[in-house]
């Protein structure tokens, strides 16, 4: 294989994604293959990547054919928390600003400290940087292969354009079970790989992408 046919060229050195918030969704089906790959995805985002444990949702979906609108979903969901969150935020610091204008320095640090609980840590929440989406297509005997890969393409790749946030496209779609069993890193092939961690340091890149 040429220096020009090698699959995906990793950066020279390993980007920081200790301040980054992903998503990972993965179907159910082939769940051997999905749970490798989900490995090899979470493994590059925490070791190599450094992103921290607490800042990885991952959630599950029957199948491939689930991932475009759980995806979208879900990125809507954590926008929302994250609105909420602000908002949550800016009352009551206008709480604390009004009782501190209203009242004694003891009265207003009793009014902070109260409402301090009703803070949510920005850790736990706040909105995906990245979106990994993850999944295992074998071909049958159907056209369904067709079909589910197809849409399933495109639809990820809008809701990564709407929703202006990258959704890495982790879905094998394969002819033979050898054929995933290699691109998880499984089987007995020399050239077996695991393919989520590309699309670990994939998400982490694009997440980190700017000017
Ligand atoms: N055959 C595979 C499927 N099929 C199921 C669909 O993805 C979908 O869950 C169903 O049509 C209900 O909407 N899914 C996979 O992920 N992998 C397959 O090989
Ligand atoms: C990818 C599929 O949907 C496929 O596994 C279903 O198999 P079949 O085409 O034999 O129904």
């Amino acid at each position: 294989m040429s220096e020009f046919t090698k699959g995906l060229q990793p950066l020279n050195d390993a980007l920081d994604g200790s301040s980054l918030r992903v998503l990972i969704v993965h179907t159910r089906w082939n769940s051997r293959i999905v749970d490798a790959l989900v490995k090899g995805t979470y493994d590059t985002l925490t070791a190599k990547h450094h992103v921290k444990p607490e800042n990885i949702a991952v959630r599950s979906v029957p199948g491939a054919y689930e991932l475009p609108s759980a995806a979208q979903r879900l990125i809507g969901q954590a926008q929302q928390q994250s609105n909420n969150l602000i908002a949550n935020v800016t009352d009551t610091m206008a709480d604390i600003m009004g009782d501190m204008v209203d009242s004694s320095d003891k009265s207003a640090q009793k009014t902070a400290a109260g409402s301090s609980d009703s803070i949510t840590p920005m850790g736990k929440q706040g909105p995906f940087d990245a979106v990994i989406c993850i999944g295992v297509l074998i071909k049958g005997s159907t056209q369904h292969f067709e079909y589910i890969a197809d849409a399933v393409s495109h639809g990820l790749m809008r809701v990564g354009l709407d929703q202006n946030v990258p959704v890495v496209f982790g879905v094998l779609t394969c002819l033979t079970d050898d054929q995933a069993l290699e691109r998880a890193g499984l089987g007995d092939s020399d050239t077996r790989h695991n393919h989520g961690e590309d699309w670990g340091s994939a998400a982490v890149e694009m997440a980190l992408l700017k000017l």
